[in-house]
C-alpha cells in the first residue's frame, strides 16, 4: 500500500457482464440432485483458479455466493494481507491481530481524502468514512450518516471506531484555515482522548478480548457547515457494572483499577491506601499485564478534557474506596456492632461515616408506614448489599465521566449543522449461561439487524433499480417475530419480567418460567427443554439459538439500590460522589427506587431513540470478523469466521438468489430471442431457397423452351421454305398439268425438279381416265405432302390410296374411304366423302399460326390452301 496505484483496486475486472453480479447460496441439501452437482462443479470451477481468489475485492461477485467460495476468497486475501472487503454495501473487517505498518498512516488517510474516486481504491476503512464525509458534504437526503459497526468480542469494532474518529479528526480539520490551529487541534485532541478515558472506564479484559468494551456507544461526530469537525457527543449502553463486582472466571475488571494498582506513585498509593503488595478480591489476573494497563495516558487524556487535579483526586479515591469495598467480607455473626478495618478504610475513601457504612450494609430498613424499622440482613444479603454499593457507585461514576466528556467536547447546537455518528455496539452472545445482559445485548443486535437487512435490501434494490434490472421483493428470514418475542406488546418476555419485577416479592424461577410457557407458548421463537432442570428458556435468535438462564433475571432486572445506600452516599464529604448522588436523577432513585425503571425499560427506551437517530441517517455498515478465538496474529480459521459471518453471506445470497433468478430468467429470455431469430432465419432461407430454385427453374424452363421454340422455328423455317420451293413446284407443275391436262406426256414439258416430276410422272402416267381439275392436285399434294411432312406414316400403300382417293378413283365396291395419317398435330385424317366433300380432321399444332383460318383472300381456292395452310 504504498502508492495510489497500488490502492486501485480490481473491482471492474470481476464484473459479471455489465456490473451484474450473479451466484446464489447453497442452503442445505436441493432436492434435485442434479442441482447439487451443478453448483458443487461451480463452486469446484471457481475454486480453481486460487491464485486469483484473493482479488475479489467485492464478495457479492464471487460466483457462486456460498459459505466455501466466501471463506476461501477472505482466506486467500488474509494470506496477503488484505484485511477489507467489499460484500455490497456492507465493508468487511478481518482483524489482523497485529499493527500494519502504514496502513493507517496520516499519508493514507489523506490518498483516500483528495481521491476523486475513493471507492476505486482497495476496500478500506477510509473508503466508508469518506464516501460518509462526502455524502455530508453533498447535502443529500438523509445529510446526517451514521457508521455502525459491528461484530463480535475481539472483532476489532473498537480499533475500526477509533481509526474513523481520527480520520475526522485529520480530514475534518486539515481543511481548516480560519479558525486558529490552537482551537481545532484542541477539539479534535478532546474528541480523540475521550476515547482512551471511555475505554478505561469502560473495557475490561475478557476470555475473548485484552481490550472488551463493556458497553456500548454511539458517537456524533458534529460537523459546522464548513464540514470542519467542531465537536462530538457520545450516548452510551448498558455498561456491564456487575463486571466491578463480580468477575467472571479468567477474566479482569475494568481496566482503570489495574492500570491504578500498576501506575500510581508512591504519594497516591497512601492516599488510596494501596500498598504494592496490596491484594483485591476484586481485581482477578492482576498479575497478567496488557498494553492497555497505562495509567498515565488515561490520566493525560483526563487532563486533556479538563478533568483538573482534584477531580482526579476525587475520582480515584472513589475507586480506591470501590477496591477496598471489595476485600470487606461480612462473617455469619450477627455481631453488626464491631465494624472491620476494612470497612473503615472503604469508609475513609469513599468519606462517608463508618459506622453509617456498616449498618447501611448490614441491616435492612423497613418502612411501615411512618414507621422505619431496622431488619438485620444475611450474610448473603450483606455481600449483595456490599456489591450493589459498589455497581450503583461505578455505574454513577461512568455517568457522570461521559456527561463531563460530552461537556467538554459538545459544540454548541448553533454552531455545527451535521453530524457522523459511528455505532460501536457489542456483537451477538452466546455463553454457557446467558441472563439478562445477553438478552439485553442480544436483542439490540436483533434490532440492529432488522435495521441493516432492510438498508441492505433497500440499497440492493436501488442498485437493481440503476442496473435496469427487475426485481421483486425477497422473502428474507424476517427477525420481527424474535422482536415481538423480546420486546412485543402486550404480551413479551420484556412485558412479562417488568411485571414479575414489580410485584412486590421474591421471585420465584420456576414459577416465572411457568408464567413464560403460559404465555409465550404461541410464538415460535422460544422454546424449553423439557428435560432441563435449570429454569431456562431458549430464543431462536437471527444468528442462532440462545438459551437464557431464568434464575435471577427478575432481580436483574429490578436492579434494586437500598434507599439508605443512596442516602449514605449523598452524605460522602467527596465532593464528586456527592454530586453525583444528588443530581436529579440520584433523586429520582431514592425517591422511587430502581425498581421502577427496570434496566429492560431502560435499554429499551435508550435502544429506541438510538433507531430513531438511525432511522434518520444514512447508514454504513462495517462487519468486523474475529479471524480465530485466541486472538492470534495473522491466523484465519474457518469455523471462527463462518460462524461469526453466515448471517452475512445469507443476505448476500439473498441478492445473489434473486440475481439467478433475474439471470435465468434473462438468460431464458435470451434464449427464447435466439431461436426466434433462429427460426426466423431458417424460415427466410427456406423461402430464399426455393425463390432461388423457382427462379433458377424458370430460367432453365424458359431457356429450354427458348431452344425448344428456337428448333421449331429452325424446323418451321425449314418446312416453309421447303415448302415454298415445294409449292412453288406443284405450281409450276400444276399449272404445266393444267395447261396441258390432256397431253400428260409432253416432251417440252419444262424441267422440273426430276424428283418431284418423277413423282408426279409415276402417279399421273398410271392413271386411265381423265381426272376432275378440282380433285387431283390436292390428292397430288397429299400424296406428296406426306413426302415431307407426313411421309412417316402415309407412306407405301397409303400413300398410293391417299392418290387414288384424291383422283376419285372408284374402288371396288364403288366407295372408298382414306385415313390418312394420324399426328398428333396438325393434320389429323382427311375424310372424303361420298359426294366428293372432303373433311380435314387436324389438331392443334404448337406450331406459330398453325390454327389460324385460312385466308381467305387468297387466289388459291380448294382443299389444297386449305390443307397446307392448315398445315403451315
Ligand atoms: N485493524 C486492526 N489492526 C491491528 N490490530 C487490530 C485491528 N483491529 C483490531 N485489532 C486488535 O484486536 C483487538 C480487539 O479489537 P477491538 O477491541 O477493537 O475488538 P472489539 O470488537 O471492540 O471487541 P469488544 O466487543 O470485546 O469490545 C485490539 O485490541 C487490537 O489489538
Amino acid at each position: 500500500m504504498n502508492s495510489a496505484d497500488d490502492r486501485r483496486n480490481v473491482r471492474a475486472g470481476h464484473r459479471n457482464g455489465g456490473g451484474t453480479v450473479t451466484g446464489f447460496v447453497h442452503k442445505g441439501h436441493s432436492p434435485h440432485p442434479s442441482l447439487d452437482d451443478s453448483l458443487e462443479g461451480e463452486i469446484r470451477a471457481f475454486l480453481t483458479d486460487e491464485d486469483q481468489l484473493h482479488t475479489y475485492d467485492d464478495l457479492t461477485k464471487v460466483n457462486p455466493v456460498t459459505p466455501t467460495t466466501v471463506l476461501k476468497c477472505l482466506q486467500a486475501r488474509y494470506r496477503v494481507k488484505v484485511f477489507y472487503t467489499h460484500a455490497g454495501c456492507t465493508l468487511v473487517a478481518l482483524n489482523p491481530f497485529q499493527p500494519i505498518p502504514d496502513l493507517y498512516s496520516l499519508d493514507v488517510m489523506k490518498e483516500y481524502h483528495c481521491a476523486s474516486q475513493p471507492q476505486e481504491f482497495k476496500p478500506h476503512i477510509f473508503i466508508v468514512a469518506e464516501e460518509a464525509y462526502r455524502n455530508v458534504q453533498g447535502q443529500l437526503e438523509p445529510v446526517n450518516q451514521s457508521l455502525v459497526v459491528s461484530g463480535e468480542s475481539g472483532a476489532g469494532k473498537t480499533w475500526t471506531s477509533r481509526c474513523l474518529m481520527k480520520y475526522y479528526a485529520t480530514v475534518a480539520a486539515s481543511s481548516s484555515v480560519l479558525k486558529s490551529q490552537d482551537t481545532v487541534e484542541r477539539i479534535e485532541r478532546r474528541v480523540l482522548d475521550s476515547n482512551p478515558i471511555m475505554e478505561a472506564f469502560g473495557n475490561a479484559c475478557t476470555l475473548r478480548n485484552n481490550n472488551s468494551s463493556r458497553f456500548g456507544k454511539y458517537i456524533q461526530l458534529q460537523l459546522d457547515r464548513c464540514q470542519l469537525l467542531v465537536g462530538a457527543s457520545v450516548q452510551t449502553y448498558l455498561l456491564e457494572k456487575t463486571r466491578v463486582a463480580c468477575q467472571p472466571a479468567n477474566e479482569r475488571n475494568f481496566h482503570i483499577f489495574y492500570q491504578m494498582m500498576k501506575g500510581a506513585t508512591d504519594e497516591q498509593r497512601k492516599e488510596w491506601k494501596m500498598s504494592h503488595d496490596q491484594r483485591f478480591v476484586w481485581l482477578p489476573k492482576a498479575e497478567k499485564t496488557i498494553e492497555e494497563d497505562c495509567f498515565h495516558d488515561t490520566v493525560e487524556a483526563m487532563v486533556h478534557l479538563g478533568i483538573n487535579a482534584e477531580k482526579q483526586r476525587q475520582i480515584f479515591k472513589i475507586l480506591a474506596g470501590i477496591l477496598q469495598l471489595g476485600n470487606v467480607n461480612f462473617s455469619s455473626s450477627t455481631d453488626e456492632s464491631q465494624p472491620c478495618n476494612l470497612q473503615e478504610q472503604a469508609a475513609e475513601l469513599l468519606c462517608v461515616p463508618a459506622e453509617e457504612l456498616q449498618l447501611c450494609l448490614r441491616v435492612r430498613t423497613l418502612k411501615a408506614g411512618k414507621q422505619s424499622v431496622l431488619k438485620p440482613c444475611s450474610q448473603a444479603e450483606c455481600s449483595m448489599r456490599r456489591d450493589c454499593l459498589a455497581k450503583v457507585i461505578y455505574a454513577q461514576l461512568f455517568e457522570w465521566l461521559v456527561t463531563f466528556i460530552n461537556n467538554s467536547i459538545c459544540a454548541d447546537k448553533s454552531t455545527w449543522c451535521n453530524f457522523i455518528g459511528v455505532l460501536d455496539v457489542y456483537g451477538f452472545e452466546c455463553f454457557q449461561i446467558n441472563n439478562l445482559e445477553q438478552l439485553c445485548i442480544n436483542y439490540a443486535n436483533e434490532k440492529l439487524q432488522q435495521h441493516f437487512v432492510a438498508h441492505y435490501l433497500r440499497a440492493q434494490q436501488e442498485e437493481y433499480v440503476s442496473e435496469g434490472l427487475q426485481w421483486s421483493f425477497v422473502k428474507y428470514q424476517d427477525n420481527q417475530s424474535c422482536l415481538d418475542l423480546i420486546e412485543g406488546s402486550p404480551v413479551s418476555v420484556f412485558s412479562l419480567l417488568n411485571e414479575e419485577s414489580r410485584l412486590n416479592r421474591a421471585s420465584d424461577a420456576k414459577t416465572f418460567k411457568v408464567r413464560l410457557e403460559k404465555e409465550l407458548c404461541d410464538n415460535v421463537n422460544i422454546s424449553w427443554d423439557k428435560f432441563s432442570k435449570v429454569p431456562h428458556f431458549t430464543v431462536a435468535h437471527y444468528a442462532g439459538k440462545v438459551n437464557y438462564q431464568i434464575q435471577g433475571m427478575v432481580e436483574k432486572n429490578k436492579d434494586p439500590v437500598p434507599p439508605e445506600l443512596i442516602s449514605l452516599l449523598q452524605k460522602s464529604e467527596n465532593a464528586l460522589l456527592h454530586q453525583i448522588f444528588t443530581d436529579r436523577e440520584a433523586e429520582n432513585m431514592t425517591s422511587k427506587g430502581l425498581s421502577k425503571v427496570t434496566v429492560v425499560s431502560k435499554f429499551k427506551n435508550s435502544l429506541e431513540s438510538l433507531m430513531k437517530i438511525l432511522h434518520t441517517t444514512t447508514p454504513h455498515y462495517t462487519r468486523c470478523i474475529k479471524p480465530n478465538p485466541d486472538c492470534k496474529p495473522l491466523t484465519f480459521k474457518k469455523e471462527e469466521v463462518i460462524m461469526h459471518f453466515f448471517p452475512l453471506i445469507l443476505i448476500m445470497g439473498c441478492k445473489a438468489n434473486l440475481l439467478e433468478d433475474q439471470r435465468k430468467r434473462i438468460l431464458s429470455q435470451c434464449a427464447f430471442s435466439i431461436q426466434c431469430c433462429w427460426l426466423r432465419y431458417q424460415r427466410r432461407r427456406r423461402q430464399a431457397r426455393r425463390q432461388s430454385a423457382t427462379l433458377i427453374q424458370a430460367v432453365v424452363r424458359s431457356w429450354l423452351v427458348r431452344r425448344q421454340v428456337q428448333r421449331w422455328n429452325r424446323a418451321a423455317a425449314v418446312i416453309q421454305n421447303t415448302w415454298r420451293k415445294w409449292r412453288a413446284l406443284l405450281k409450276s407443275l400444276a399449272e404445266a398439268e393444267l395447261d396441258d391436262a390432256k397431253d400428260l406426256v409432253k416432251e417440252d414439258v419444262p424441267v422440273l425438279n426430276p424428283v418431284v416430276r418423277e413423282r408426279g410422272s409415276v402417279q399421273l402416267s398410271t392413271i386411265q381416265e381423265p381426272v376432275t381439275v378440282r380433285g387431283w392436285p390436292m390428292g397430288l399434294a397429299l400424296a406428296s405432302a406426306p413426302s415431307i411432312t407426313m411421309s412417316l406414316t402415309a407412306t407405301g400403300f397409303q400413300k398410293m390410296m391417299s392418290v387414288m382417293a384424291s383422283l376419285n378413283l372408284p374402288s371396288r365396291s364403288g366407295e372408298y374411304k382414306v385415313e390418312t395419317n394420324q399426328y398428333t398435330q396438325g393434320v389429323a385424317s382427311i375424310r372424303a366423302q361420298p359426294k366428293g366433300s372432303v373433311k380435314l380432321h387436324y389438331q392443334r399444332s404448337p406450331l406459330l399460326y398453325a390454327d389460324r383460318q385460312p385466308d381467305l383472300k387468297s387466289d388459291v381456292t380448294g382443299f389444297n390452301e386449305i390443307l397446307l395452310e392448315k398445315t403451315l
